[in-house]
């Protein structure tokens, strides 16, 4: 299967169009290449140069203690820390090769390639179906009802949850339980035809059940997507992940393929850490 990228600079209408196709990925391409990428709140470093490659159609897990900069840098992916006043990002990072910093980059538009997800499920006070058909609209995705019908039926299909709410697409997202919520979310990321799917904390307001299905769906998501997840819980990374990043007081301290970093990791703060020493 042939899969294209879009160049970053492009006007809104390049938003859930087919990507350039004179650019192809596959699973050992990265999508993302960060080089010293460091973050300041104020005059607080929170990042301290961060070098790290991160594939394109896989897991990616970060890993590390509360406050050693996961979230951060997961917010470097699509320039969310934009939105923090006291933010300030150095460094490189390339989407597809191009940088994603640069003046010319629409925000907008690379927040479309790169979805977030976040740790509470925050469905708009909408219907289920406004809430997918919400990205959609607003990017003029749509030129009929019939169109937008069929991106609010696939998208919800794409995130696992259609079966569940293909009935009552005209009530409420917030009346859906925690993990139909999440999905619902994801679905609206979808919608847009992200490239990528960030993920901070997607469970960790989930119950096991909720929980086992988003990681089924995060396994089959991979197959289009890249995902970076950011996890508090090492038995999840091990579970959906293909790479394991270990952050540790804001530096990339390891990172490689899952199953080595959680059998033979090469740091000993690593070690430290997955047999819970400390963090
Ligand atoms: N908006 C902010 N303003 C000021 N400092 C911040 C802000 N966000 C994060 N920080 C600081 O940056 C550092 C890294 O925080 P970050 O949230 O990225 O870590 P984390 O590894 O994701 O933590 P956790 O696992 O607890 O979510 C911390 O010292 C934190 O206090």
């Amino acid at each position: 299967m042939k899969l294209y990228t879009r160049p970053l600079y492009a006007p809104d209408t390049s938003i859930g169009k087919p990507r350039d196709p004179s650019m192809t990925t596959t699973a050992t391409t990265p999508k993302f290449v960060a080089r010293d990428v460091k973050v300041y709140y104020g005059d607080k470093p929170a990042l301290h140069g961060i070098d790290i490659d991160i594939l394109d159609k896989s897991v990616t897990a970060f890993i590390g203690p509360s406050g050693c900069g996961k979230s951060t840098f997961l917010r470097c992916l699509n320039r969310m820390n934009d939105t923090i006043p006291s933010a300030r990002v150095d460094g490189t990072i390339l989407l597809d090769g191009e940088d994603l910093n640069d003046r010319k980059v629409d925000p907008v538009v690379l927040r479309a390639r790169v979805g977030m997800v976040f740790q509470k499920p925050n469905p708009f006070p909408k219907t289920i179906y406004e809430n997918v058909a919400y990205g959609p609209k607003i990017h003029g995705l749509a030129t009929s009802k019939e169109e937008m019908d069929h991106i609010v039926e696939s998208s919800l299909k794409k995130a696992s949850l259609w079966n569940e709410v293909s009935d009552r697409l005209h009530q409420q997202g917030t009346g859906l339980s925690g993990g139909q919520q999440q999905r619902l979310v994801i679905a609206r990321a979808i919608a847009v035809g992200p490239e990528v799917i960030l993920m901070d904390e997607p469970c960790s307001a989930l119950d096991p059940i909720a929980t086992a299905k988003i990681e089924e769906l995060i396994d089959e998501l991979r197959q289009q997507f890249c995902i970076v997840i950011v996890t508090h819980s090492m038995a999840q990374a091990a579970r959906v992940s293909q790479k394991t990043a270990f952050f540790h007081l804001g530096n990339l301290v390891e990172v490689g393929n899952t199953e080595d970093i959680f059998t033979n990791p090469k740091d000993q703060r690593t070690q430290d850490y997955i047999t819970g020493r400390f963090g």
